[in-house]
């Protein structure tokens, strides 16, 4: 009976995703006929007569506002023979992967990428971005020889990709690699994923011996195999190239690797190529850094966040639990859990509880994940944990992922390698526990959960020090302040006997190595916790030692170590000889492909504002208010959009009332 609720369940969010944003994008006009033709197409084709979509497009000299300007835009997946789609490709999506309508961004952009216009993309977490640039890209690829329209048609080589999609991580790569290959299903067109950390040889191998007209890779892997004439793979007829999570990839981060591996690409004069960036966050200065890759006279720039919404889900509320101290925070998360757990069981229209926690360092994810590994074996109710770091093997890595993929309840716990663009169905929570970076990557780390139309909650759990930073990060956010979970509130210094969640947590550190304890107590001092006073710091970390840890004293850190936390002023060090710092253990996870980057990796992009132009801050480019002269080009105009969005966060946004 569960099983069928939750069967109805899945069935009804497909078809509320499939059928939400048409309504919202497309709203057939009571006074016109429902469909009209398309005078470029000649096909039946709803008409819509207005959209919360803004798009700029290189052709128009003003920014449209609505779908009432594009006439012809296909939005049924089955539609998509009208402009050009092979029935293949339409057949692999309607009959294999069972998709209907098409999401707001997905219409929007195949209409305009399947034209021939390169496309700068922002839309909601979880909206189907993936679709909206493989679809035109395969087509595309297909376009330049028809032949590949059939299985085992065509020819594939190896030094001759027509197309590659480039995303920060190796997950994400082998998840759009997946989704690529169920699409090209029925065609012969060759997809090939090449990420990091696998073995190269093999990888290098299959790419020879099957051919490559599609390649999804991580940037350093795909600089390794096009700077090395040896290795076989090359791509001179290039003709598409997508960059997934474009804000990230476009950050200090990947931005100089994604312009040497360009000197490996033809020159887009001599061999025409479409570039597709998308991403659910675009920051101004990525969106000026994108005229490098962008054709300035055939190109569109599409947002699908309505001037006064909010860049995040309706459909997933957002909490803070505000934690007294660090050592109550592993507690409340025990706590939260514990009666998430009861409310699935309890209620057989929810889903069962699948989470993920998101963490500020590789250490206090492997910190978490033992503690929580610890608990299972005493409580039989928490269900089975993940997790993914980039301290794990390349195959663990991987093999995480899809077990938590497969799984109907499990909690993952990770850090920001999962933050971008992973789609783990069913997820029921995304709980933060600390201070996300920067507002973009609290975005991309509940997008993790409310996906496809489905619902879901946010939770974040940071220390009363860290709240200060939490109201300055996360402007113009709908996030709640939380205070039924009593471990949050709880003086543990004070109280005797211990509530059990306490005690539990303690125990359960008992399974922990001394050694990921030390390296999570030092991540929090080093670079993890951000904005507050360092002698704070101190006592916070010492509490979570001494109150959740159990310890008598707190690890012991090198002396210069101290030195760089403030030396002498600090008070409250253990200071000694220790074995050197493995400094990955401390990095931020930002999920780069080249593994454990130590403090260098970042998982969000850069800070910056987030669509939410329009309405009170935005609508100067239109002429409306302000006396903004008018801008100067199409890239002007799209960095303006960007740019409202940043204004609003500095001076308009909503300052947030937790
Ligand atoms: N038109 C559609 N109808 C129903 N489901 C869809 C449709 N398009 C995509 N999906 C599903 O929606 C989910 C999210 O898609 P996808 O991962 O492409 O989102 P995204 O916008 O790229 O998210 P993120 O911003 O997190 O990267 C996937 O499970 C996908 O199968």
């Amino acid at each position: 009976m569960m099983k069928t609720s939750l069967l109805r369940q899945a069935a009804a969010a497909r078809v509320a995703l499939a059928v939400r944003p048409a309504q919202a994008a497309f709203r057939v006009s009571s006074t016109a006929l429902p469909f009209s033709r398309s005078s470029r197409n000649s096909a039946a084709v709803y008409r819509p007569a207005s959209s919360l979509l803004r798009f700029y497009s290189s052709e128009s000299a003003a920014p449209a506002t609505t779908d009432a300007a594009r006439p012809g835009r296909i939005t049924r997946f089955a539609d998509l023979p009208q402009i050009g789609v092979h029935e293949r490709l339409v057949a692999s999506l309607t009959r294999g992967m069972k998709y209907e309508t098409m999401t707001e961004i997905q219409s929007s952009t195949i209409n305009a990428a399947l034209a021939g216009k390169d496309v700068v993309a922002q839309a909601k977490t979880g909206t189907g971005k993936t679709l909206a640039f493989l679809v035109p890209i395969v087509q595309r690829i297909i376009d330049n020889d028809a032949a590949l329209a059939m299985p085992r048609g065509g020819r594939a080589r190896s030094d001759d990709i027509r197309a590659i999609v480039v995303s920060p991580t190796r997950e994400l790569a082998e998840q759009i690699g997946a989704e690529a290959k169920r699409l090209c299903h029925g065609t012969g067109v060759v997809v090939q994923i090449a990420v990091g950390g696998t073995q190269k040889n093999m990888m290098l191998r299959k790419t020879r011996m099957e051919g490559c007209h599609l390649m999804i890779a991580t940037p350093g892997r795909l600089h390794d195999l096009l700077s090395d004439q040896s290795t076989g793979i090359a791509a001179p007829n290039l003709a598409a190239l997508v960059l997934d999570e474009a804000d990230r990839m476009l950050d200090v981060g990947f931005k100089a690797e994604l312009e040497s591996i360009s000197e490996f690409l033809p020159r887009r004069d001599e061999v025409p190529r479409q570039t597709l960036l998308y991403s659910a966050t675009l920051p101004k200065n990525v969106v000026n850094i994108a005229r490098q890759f962008i054709n300035p006279t055939n190109f569109e720039f599409v947002q699908t966040v309505k001037s006064d919404e909010a860049p995040t889900h309706e459909r997933v509320p957002q909490f803070i639990v505000p934690c007294r101290g660090f050592e109550n925070i592993g507690p409340t998360l025990l706590e939260l859990t514990r009666r998430e757990i009861q409310k699935s069981l309890s209620d057989p229209e929810r889903l069962p509880f699948k989470a993920i926690v998101f963490l500020p360092t590789t250490a206090s994810v492997m910190c978490y994940s033992r503690l929580f590994r610890g608990l299972k074996s005493r409580d039989r109710s928490i269900p089975r944990i993940y997790d993914i770091h980039s301290k794990l093997q390349q195959n663990s890595r991987t093999r995480s992922a899809e077990d938590f993929r497969a799984t109907t309840s499990g909690i993952l716990f990770s850090s920001d390698v999962s933050a971008r663009g992973m789609d783990f169905p069913n997820v029921t929570h995304v709980i933060q526990l600390h201070l996300p970076q920067d507002r973009d990557l609290y975005i991309h780390r509940i997008g993790r959960t409310g996906r496809a139309g489905k619902q879901g909650e946010a939770y974040l759990l940071a220390s009363d020090l860290e709240i200060p930073g939490a109201r300055d990060r996360l402007p113009g956010l709908p996030i709640q302040r939380c205070t039924d979970l009593e471990s949050a509130s709880l003086d543990v210094t004070k109280i005797h006997p211990l509530p059990a969640v306490f005690t539990d947590m303690k125990e359960a550190a008992q399974f922990v190595p001394e050694d990921i304890l030390r390296d999570t107590y030092t991540s929090f001092l080093g670079h993890a916790i951000k904005d507050v006073n360092r002698q704070d710091l101190v006592n916070e970390v010492n509490n979570l030692s001494k109150y959740s840890w159990g310890q008598d004293e707190p690890p012991m850190v090198s002396q210069r170590f101290a030195s760089q936390l403030g030396g002498g002023r600090v008070r409250g060090l253990r200071i000694g000889d220790v074995v050197p710092q493995r400094s990955s253990f401390g990095g931020r996870d930002g999920g780069r492909d080249g593994g454990f980057g130590g403090f260098g990796g970042r998982g969000g992009g850069r800070d910056g504002g987030f669509g939410g132009f329009g309405g009170r801050s935005g609508g100067g480019f239109r002429g409306g208010r302000g006396s903004r002269p008018p801008p100067r080009d199409g890239f002007e105009m799209m960095e303006r959009l960007a740019n409202d969005g940043s204004r609003q966060r500095g001076r308009n946004r909503p300052q947030p009332s937790f």
